[in-house]
């Protein structure tokens, strides 16, 4: 049996990608193989994509001849550093793609001597296509190996090359950027509450507003200060509203979490 694609670690990144993938028909079921090892995920993963489901990452790493996509915990690497040590591939260069925060070229390349590597932050939106991805390539790679990555990243949203001093910054923005904005989202229905919208109404104006916000932005390439201008009547209801938030501190609060979550990036890769 040939497999193409081998994914070690089916939890949330996992899956995003690996059900984008399959439905984009990039890959095949057949061509899949998995590694997990909490039986109900495996369970969950075999019968929903029907791929092959292993609790096994030697036979992940034995099996697919095209891409090994590590999508485990950056704490658990060295143990599969470890266990995938002996293993001598003979017949096949698999591209080993690697999602996990930190964890720099250096250690993956130590980890796979020889083996072409990329390493990559995606983001959540992935799993509906609407992720961003920022990839960097190791010293093995060539351009079928980027033309690889940029096809797959591309199956669950947009992607940029970056150098790998960038990563880690990367990660604070975008890679956790998403857990900013719906702690924003949630924010903003909180605000609607207290000011005396029923709960599902708050609900739906903070999102849709977000969204709203962040599609015409990206539709019209207009900076977001112009928009924030365009919103901004004198003496009116916004300028109070943003007075408030540079009060708060909120910009700042942005700018410092992006700076703790890259310094959290770059300790892990410790
Ligand atoms: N979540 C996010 O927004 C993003 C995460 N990342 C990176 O992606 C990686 C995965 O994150 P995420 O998907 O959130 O994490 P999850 O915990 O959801 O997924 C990791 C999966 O790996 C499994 N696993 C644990 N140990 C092993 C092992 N030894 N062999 C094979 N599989 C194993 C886990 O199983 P079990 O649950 O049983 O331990 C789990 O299903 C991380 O390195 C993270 O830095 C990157 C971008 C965004
Ligand atoms: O919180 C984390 O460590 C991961 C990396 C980026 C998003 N989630």
């Amino acid at each position: 049996m040939t497999r193409k694609f081998g994914l070690i670690g089916g939890g949330i990144m996992g899956e995003a990608l690996l059900s984008r993938l399959l439905e984009r028909g990039i890959y095949q079921p057949s061509e899949v193989i998995v590694s997990e090892p909490q039986p109900s995920r495996q369970a969950f993963l075999q019968q929903q994509y029907d791929v092959t489901v292993t609790i096994d990452n030697s036979l992940v790493f034995q099996q697919a001849q095209e891409v090994i996509f590590l999508a485990v915990k950056p704490q658990v690497f060295s143990a599969i550093a470890q266990e995938l040590a002996d293993i001598v591939l003979a017949e096949h260069s698999p591209l080993v793609i690697s999602i996990l925060a930190g964890v720099p070229l250096h250690h993956l390349e130590a980890a796979f001597p020889g083996l072409p590597v990329i390493r990559a932050m995606p983001n959540t939106p992935a799993t509906v296509g609407a992720g961003m991805t920022a990839i960097c390539l190791g010293a093995y790679t060539n351009a079928k190996h980027q033309q690889k990555a940029a096809e797959i990243f591309s199956a669950v949203g947009e992607v940029v090359e970056v150098s790998e001093s960038l990563m880690d910054a990367v990660t604070g923005l975008s890679g956790s950027g998403p857990a900013y904005v719906s702690i924003l989202v949630e924010a903003l229905a909180d605000g609607g509450v207290a000011a005396g919208l029923p709960r599902g109404i708050a609900n739906q104006l903070a999102l849709q507003t977000v969204l709203g916000t962040a599609q015409l932005l990206h539709e019209s390439k207009m900076h977001p200060a112009e928009l924030k201008d365009r919103v901004t009547s004198p003496g009116g209801t916004t300028i109070a509203g943003i007075s408030q938030l540079e009060k708060a501190g909120f910009r700042s609060a942005l700018i410092e979490a992006v700076k703790a979550a890259t310094a959290r990036s770059q300790e892990l890769g410790k």
